[in-house]
């Protein structure tokens, strides 16, 4: 037993020699949808590192779920670990889940657009969707299932259906046109990428992806117009390049479990009360035309605090923007479409 228990003003519980805060909560349970995947395995890695997750749940359709499962819960971290396999152990891998992060779905091979994942990936957002708005509404959704400009849109939908939507809690996953940004500036400059910061704007998918070099900190030094142009394309294509470079073996994994779980401890630090986190995402937009579009958001207690937006941008970066409105536009639709007209 504990020799002595008393309240601090501070908020905070003297316990013995140790002092506990109870300001703020500190242990959330996250559940990650396609944890047995490229992605999937990596990001739970770093979340039963982050000291925020006391309940890491892995959910998975594959096979070797409980053995990734396992294989994680002998790290000695406090993160609990549990394991949930098929449909059927859905409801249980996400009940009482502060987020959940889905990187379930099917990745591209060289030839292939985002685009062309959206029949197979839509259908099991939809569900996935569902499954939350029964069992967990309160959660935090981090969707990365590609193609994130339609997916999010189609549990948006279904959550509004399921009666359970609230846009502050709908995110699509877009640090990884962040961190790229970060990179290739920072390598171009000779600067160390963990101390730059660029926004990306618009959405997850060629043209829709508008990295604003003109807001980067610090102010980048040796920069043309030229230079942003090649940066530009090189953020825009970045997919493509690794799609190519693994020849068939899929997409982007280790990079996009660093982002995902990068983007999920943000929400984390946000949720424990910690103040002034600013991620990209792409969200519900009441700042602009489309109905979604990736901006800073400040996240707080309940997901998104306050959508950022942005200003001030270059006449290229408008240039950009205006081309990508028409496919950022076809994209939220062919997610409303799949809702609304085919598959209810
Ligand atoms: N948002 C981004 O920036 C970004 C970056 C990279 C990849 N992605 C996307 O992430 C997705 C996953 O990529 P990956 O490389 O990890 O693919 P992967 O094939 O390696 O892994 C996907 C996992 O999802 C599982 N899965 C499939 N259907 C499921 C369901 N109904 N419920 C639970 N799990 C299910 C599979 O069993 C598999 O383990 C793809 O759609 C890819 O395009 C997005
Ligand atoms: O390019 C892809 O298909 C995966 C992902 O969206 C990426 O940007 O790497």
């Amino acid at each position: 037993m504990f020799a002595s228990i008393k309240l601090l003003t501070s908020g905070n519980v003297f316990i013995g020699a140790k002092i506990f805060s109870v300001t703020s909560q500190r242990n959330y349970k996250v559940a990650v949808v396609g944890a047995s995947g490229g992605i999937g395995q990596p990001l739970s890695l770093l979340l039963k590192l982050n000291s925020l997750v006391s309940h890491l749940a892995l959910h998975d359709i594959a096979p070797i779920t409980p053995g990734v499962a396992v294989d994680l819960s002998h790290i000695n971290t406090p993160c609990r670990v549990t394991s949930h396999k098929g449909p059927e152990q859905l409801a249980e891998a996400i009940r009482c889940a502060s987020v959940v992060v889905i990187p379930a779905g099917i990745p591209r091979k060289p030839g292939m657009s985002r685009d062309d994942l959206f029949k197979t990936n839509a259908g099991l957002i939809r569900d996935i969707a569902k499954a939350v708005a029964r069992n967990c509404p309160q959660a935090i959704l981090a969707i990365v299932t590609n193609p994130v400009n339609s997916t999010v849109p189609v549990a948006a939908e279904i959550l509004r259906i399921e009666g359970a939507y609230d846009g502050r809690r709908v995110m699509g996953v877009t640090t990884l046109d962040v961190v790229r940004s970060c990179t290739f500036i920072g390598e171009l400059n000779g600067v160390d990428p963990t101390l730059v910061s660029v926004p990306v704007i618009g959405g997850h998918s060629g043209s829709t992806i508008i990295p604003l070099f003109s807001q980067s900190s610090p102010i980048p030094n040796v920069c043309s117009l030229a230079d942003i142009r090649a940066l530009t394309t090189r953020v825009q294509e970045a997919g493509s390049e690794v799609v190519q470079a693994k020849a068939g073996g899929g997409s982007a994994t280790l990079s996009m479990a660093f982002a995902a779980a990068k983007f999920t401890s943000s929400v984390l630090r946000a949720l424990s009360g910690e103040k002034n986190i600013v991620e990209c995402a792409y969200v519900a937009s009441g700042l602009c035309a489309p109905a979604f579009f990736a901006n800073p958001v400040l996240l707080g207690q309940y997901g998104v605090e306050r959508n950022l937006g942005f200003n001030c941008i270059s006449p290229f970066e408008t240039e950009i923007l205006r081309n990508a409105m028409p496919e950022l536009l076809k994209n939220i639709q062919t997610g409303y479409e799949f809702v609304y007209r085919r598959n209810r």
